[in-house]
């Protein structure tokens, strides 16, 4: 890589993620362009490619990989394939920046950071773009002041109009919760030690047999308590709020109260729609300091250790809610690579 010459980037998965990052390089950040674009599905990747000067469409993400020019690579394709795209970065020695969930489950996730160990350097950013939001930096900035005193208690809501037709009870938790569970650990600096999960009932407008809401209780080694309330399928808005407790205080993000309107006799503002426009800053400068720390030989941002943390967090939340009860996180000690 040439760090005078814009970072060369391949995205895997061009689906709804992968092409709002392909959009994203190409047209919103600077220092970067796509070369490669990959997709099973090869019209959709020939589609993208056409758009963009000097990017090649590849239904392989390994070939893709190898190519000449192509120094970094975007993992957009769906959660159970990143093991095997980021084995294939790490056998070039690629930089990564790989979308949640780092993997499904916490064995894969450890077999990663096994492999990115071996190499002896990160090479990962995993894509948990709430720590680029500017509202979650304000308020990890305040808890990092101290001047609210120790955290207590993280009310986290997470709400998206509709789930998609594939999506399952432990998507819930191992899709959506999985957010949340990053932006605690992250928040506090304290790991999750234990998961319960409560099911109000059903929502009527939930996809039959969907357990939708649920209603997770995270306890950390820390001695807090969050509390995320799951709910894909509220059919009015993309809300994802947090509140914090503290000893002296209190701080609330999430209200989208930006923009508040007074017209025709009422008052109020607008709900987003998805992720792609609540977020839209967060993951520009997510992209963005991906690009620059790249080319700088760094990396930066949630880790693989972050990502496996959050699976191994997911794992015994859907084991809480399959089976009933607590259910503790047992994680292997954090290696030194990531300390
Ligand atoms: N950070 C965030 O807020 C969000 C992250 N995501 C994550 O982004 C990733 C992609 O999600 P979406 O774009 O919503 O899914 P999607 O279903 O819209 O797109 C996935 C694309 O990957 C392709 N694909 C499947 N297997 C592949 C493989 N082995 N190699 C290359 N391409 C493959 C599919 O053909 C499809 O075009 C997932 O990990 C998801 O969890 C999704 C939504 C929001
Ligand atoms: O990552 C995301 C989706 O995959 C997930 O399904 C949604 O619940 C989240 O809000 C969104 O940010």
């Amino acid at each position: 890589m040439n760090p005078h010459e814009p970072l060369r980037v391949a995205v895997i998965g061009t689906g709804r993620m992968g092409a709002d990052h392909v959009r994203r390089i190409d047209r919103v950040i600077s220092g970067a362009r796509v070369t490669a674009v990959v997709d099973i599905d090869a019209g959709r990747a020939q589609a993208l490619a056409a758009d963009i000067e000097g990017c090649t469409a590849h239904t392989d993400p390994a070939a893709a990989m190898a190519a000449a020019d192509v120094d970094a690579v975007v993992v957009a394709s769906p959660g159970p394939a990143h093991e095997a795209a980021l084995l294939t970065a790490f056998a070039h020695d690629l930089p990564v920046l790989c979308e949640k969930p780092l993997t499904p489950d916490a064995a894969s996730a450890l077999r990663l950071m096994e492999a990115e160990q071996a190499l002896g350097h990160r090479r990962v950013q995993v894509g948990f773009m709430r720590r680029y939001d500017a509202e979650y930096v304000r308020l990890k900035a305040l808890l990092e002041s101290g001047q609210l005193g120790r955290p207590l208690m993280l009310h986290n809501r997470h709400r998206n109009v509709a789930s998609p037709p594939f999506f399952t009870s432990s998507m819930l938790i191992s899709d959506s919760v999985s957010h949340d569970v990053d932006a605690t650990r992250w928040l506090l600096g304290h790991e999750i030690s234990a998961v319960t999960v409560l099911r109000p009932t059903a929502s009527a407008g939930a996809p039959e047999g969907l357990t939708d809401p649920q209603f997770v209780v995270l306890e950390t080694d820390g001695g807090a308590i969050s509390d995320v309330e799951i709910f894909v399928n509220c059919g009015f808005g993309y809300q994802v709020q947090a509140e914090v407790v503290c000893e002296r205080g209190t701080a609330r993000i999430g209200d989208g109260r930006a923009l508040v309107t007074h017209m025709a006799g009422r008052w109020g503002g607008t709900i987003t729609q998805d992720w792609t426009d609540r977020f839209a800053q967060a993951y520009d400068d997510e992209v963005q300091t991906w690009v620059d720390t790249t080319r700088r030989g760094e990396v930066t941002g949630p880790s693989t250790w972050d990502g496996y943390a959050a699976a191994a967090v997911c794992e015994a939340g859907v084991r809480a809610l399959e089976d009933g009860g607590r259910v503790a996180v047992d994680l292997v000690e954090k290696p030194a690579l990531y300390r």
